[in-house]
């Protein structure tokens, strides 16, 4: 049985069970619940903090987790990211009062809050600056404020919370971050109930970002049709009862299907149709 870490709170833990429901596996129905056996698919979820997730992975009991790579990193733990899942999406930055920081170098002697300590340890050590690291649970964006530091470090998406909290960001971001699959680092990469899985959630990505094209076109326009989807590997085309036309079939960006729809039809292909991909296997 695979055994597999899911946030069970914050940003992470719901797009993570929506993630893990539409590869078909079963969820916890229940807030509180600790753990659930998916006997069908032969996988057993423990809901655990997302914090502690890359520990639990480490120490080899859970085969696999579901965290942030933020996380990840700032944890020290001995794993690794096997895929980037494209929700969560955030950067980690410093913040500070307008005017009172320009850049990295002024950091020197100020004392930065953060609840990822680890990564701010680090990139202050890289970048061979001397500040002290206070570490705070949540709500950092207070920090300043109440004079328990000049700086913070955070996660920032929207940038809603650092406005209301009038402060401005410091430098280029320390890192971008994602909701990430992670291993104990060097695990079997080739454990095949891990690849089944992988390819599970491949699969919706590639449902989440794709949609399927249909269209008719005159044989005479079929390398110009072609070339605007090429598909993943290559289109389909099948011949059509009426002599001189095709019909193709191919997946595009979700992202960039009205334009091609567009550009096809300007070439002279019509019946042009999209549809949602619900699962797939590459
Ligand atoms: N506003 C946000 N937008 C996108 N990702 C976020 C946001 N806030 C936190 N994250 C991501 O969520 C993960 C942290 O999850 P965690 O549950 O510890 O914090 P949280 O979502 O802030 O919840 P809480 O602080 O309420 O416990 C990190 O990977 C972080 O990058
Ligand atoms: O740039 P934004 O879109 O505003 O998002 C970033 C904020 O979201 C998270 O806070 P959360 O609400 O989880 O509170 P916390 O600080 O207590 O973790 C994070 O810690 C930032 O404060
Ligand atoms: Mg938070």
């Amino acid at each position: 049985m695979l055994r597999i870490a899911v946030p069970n709170k914050g940003s992470l833990s719901g797009p993570a069970a929506e993630m893990l429901h539409e590869a078909g596996y079963q969820q916890r129905r229940e807030s509180k619940e600790l753990r659930i056996v998916d006997p069908t698919n032969e996988v057993e979820f423990f809901y655990l903090r997302p914090r502690d997730i890359a520990i639990y992975v480490a120490s080899g009991q859970l085969d696999i987790g579901l965290t942030g790579r933020d996380l990840l990193i700032d944890s020290g733990a001995d794993a690794e990211e096997i895929l980037a899942l494209g929700f969560a999406r955030s950067t980690f930055r410093y913040a500070g009062k307008p005017g009172t920081i320009s850049g990295l170098a002024d950091l020197a002697g100020k004392t930065v809050a953060t609840s990822y300590e680890g990564i701010v340890a680090a990139h202050l050590a890289e970048h061979g600056i001397d500040a002290s690291v206070v570490h705070l649970d949540g709500a950092v964006e207070t920090a300043i404020q109440l004079g328990v530091a000049q700086v913070i470090a955070d996660v920032v998406e929207t940038g809603t919370s650092l406005r209301n909290a009038g402060l401005e960001v410091v430098g280029e971001p320390i890192m971008q971050s994602e909701a990430v699959v992670i291993r104990r680092t060097g695990a079997d990469g080739d454990d095949p109930k891990v690849q089944q899985f992988l390819r599970r959630l491949q699969g919706v990505l590639v449902a989440r970002t794709y949609v399927m094209m249909d269209y008719d076109c005159r044989v005479e326009q079929l390398e110009k049709a072609v070339a605007l989807t090429p598909g993943l590997e290559s289109p389909t085309v099948s011949p059509l009862h009426n002599e001189g036309w095709v019909a193709v079939r191919a997946m595009v960006p979700a992202k960039e299907a009205q334009r091609i729809m567009d550009d096809l039809y300007d070439i002279g292909a019509r019946a042009i149709l999209t549809t949602a991909i619900h699962a797939c296997r590459l």
